[in-house]
């Protein structure tokens, strides 16, 4: 049977982030991709010009009426605008018992234009975390979901992911992508246990959308494994792939985006055939 996976976030024209991300990501995994859309986004690979929230009832409304219907596997949440959509999608994860809830906690676009209301961190922190299986901040959202000053080396990430867990959350990805460095370095904590990701890091503009296309690819491969620390490392080998094909796009003047597709349009696919069930359906993608 195909996996069904949900997410719920706001929108990107440009198609590199936010929902279409998503559902692409969903898509080069072999799911079956939905989405709930928590706010319209005028944005494209230069930055955001203006956030249109939708009405947290009408969120609401989007989830029960899909809920109601379809069987949920896995689900990653991204933006959620206003802490009134976070109480809601808390409300609602609980109410029908979601499985494999990622939460990648969006605060600001790589622009620095802010996506989630100032006030709401809270309301992320205290209302939603707890509710999750993994969140996946970048090195700002860390800081801000415990209210700390920002890390600018590896070092302490563990530490950091530690102190993140203890927010009532099994599972951390810390992401290091914000340092300067020559490897992307991020931190996986679970149940005290903090191992390092390394990625070679890629040399290209076009890494718009790089934390919404992770953590949905983890929503996505979560649901080919029970082991979330081989979703993980699926995910982000995934990621560094289409940020090695990211220059084949010419998508804007900016930030473009990562190559969703890499693996299905450059000849390097996985052999037809494989059933959406089979465990081999991943196969090749650990490095
Ligand atoms: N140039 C790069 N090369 C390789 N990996 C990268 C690069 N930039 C980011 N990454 C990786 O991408 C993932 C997302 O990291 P990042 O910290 O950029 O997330 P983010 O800020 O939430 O992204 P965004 O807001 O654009 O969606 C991490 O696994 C990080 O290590
Ligand atoms: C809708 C949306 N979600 C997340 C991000 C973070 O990259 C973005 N730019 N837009």
């Amino acid at each position: 049977m195909i996996p069904n996976v949900l997410t719920i976030a706001g929108t990107d024209p440009s198609g590199g982030a936010g929902v279409q991300a998503d559902l692409k990501t969903f898509s080069a995994h072999r799911t079956y991709g939905m989405s709930v859309i928590t706010a319209l986004v005028a944005q494209t690979t230069t930055g955001v010009s203006s956030v249109h929230p939708v009405p947290a009832g009408f969120v609401a409304d989007q989830l029960r009426t899909l809920l109601d219907d379809v069987r949920v596997d896995a689900v990653k949440i991204g933006m959620l605008s206003e802490a009134e959509i976070i109480r809601v999608v808390a409300a609602e994860l609980r109410r029908y018992a979601l499985p494999n809830v990622v939460l990648d906690p969006v605060m600001v676009a790589k622009s620095g234009d802010r996506l989630l209301a100032a006030e709401a961190v809270t309301a992320l922190r205290e209302e939603l975390l707890p509710h999750v299986d993994l969140v996946t901040p970048n090195l700002p959202e860390a800081a801000d979901l415990l209210g700390e000053p920002e890390l600018d080396d590896t070092e302490n990430m563990p530490a950091q992911a530690a102190r993140l867990a203890e927010l009532g959350v099994p599972r951390v990805l810390l992401k290091g992508g914000h340092l300067a460095a020559r490897h992307s370095v991020d931190v996986l904590y679970t149940a005290g246990k903090a191992e390092f990701l390394h990625g070679r890091r890629v040399d290209t503009d076009n890494d718009h959308g790089t934390g919404c296309t992770l953590s949905a690819a983890v929503a996505a491969l979560r649901t080919g494994t029970p082991d979330w620390s081989v979703a993980v490392r699926e995910a982000k080998d995934y990621l560094t792939g289409a940020l090695r094909a990211a220059d084949l796009l010419d998508v804007g003047h900016g930030h473009g985006p990562v190559h969703h597709f890499h693996r299905w349009w450059d000849g390097t696919e996985d052999p037809p055939g494989l059933s959406a069930g089979d465990p081999a359906r991943h196969k090749g993608a650990i490095s």
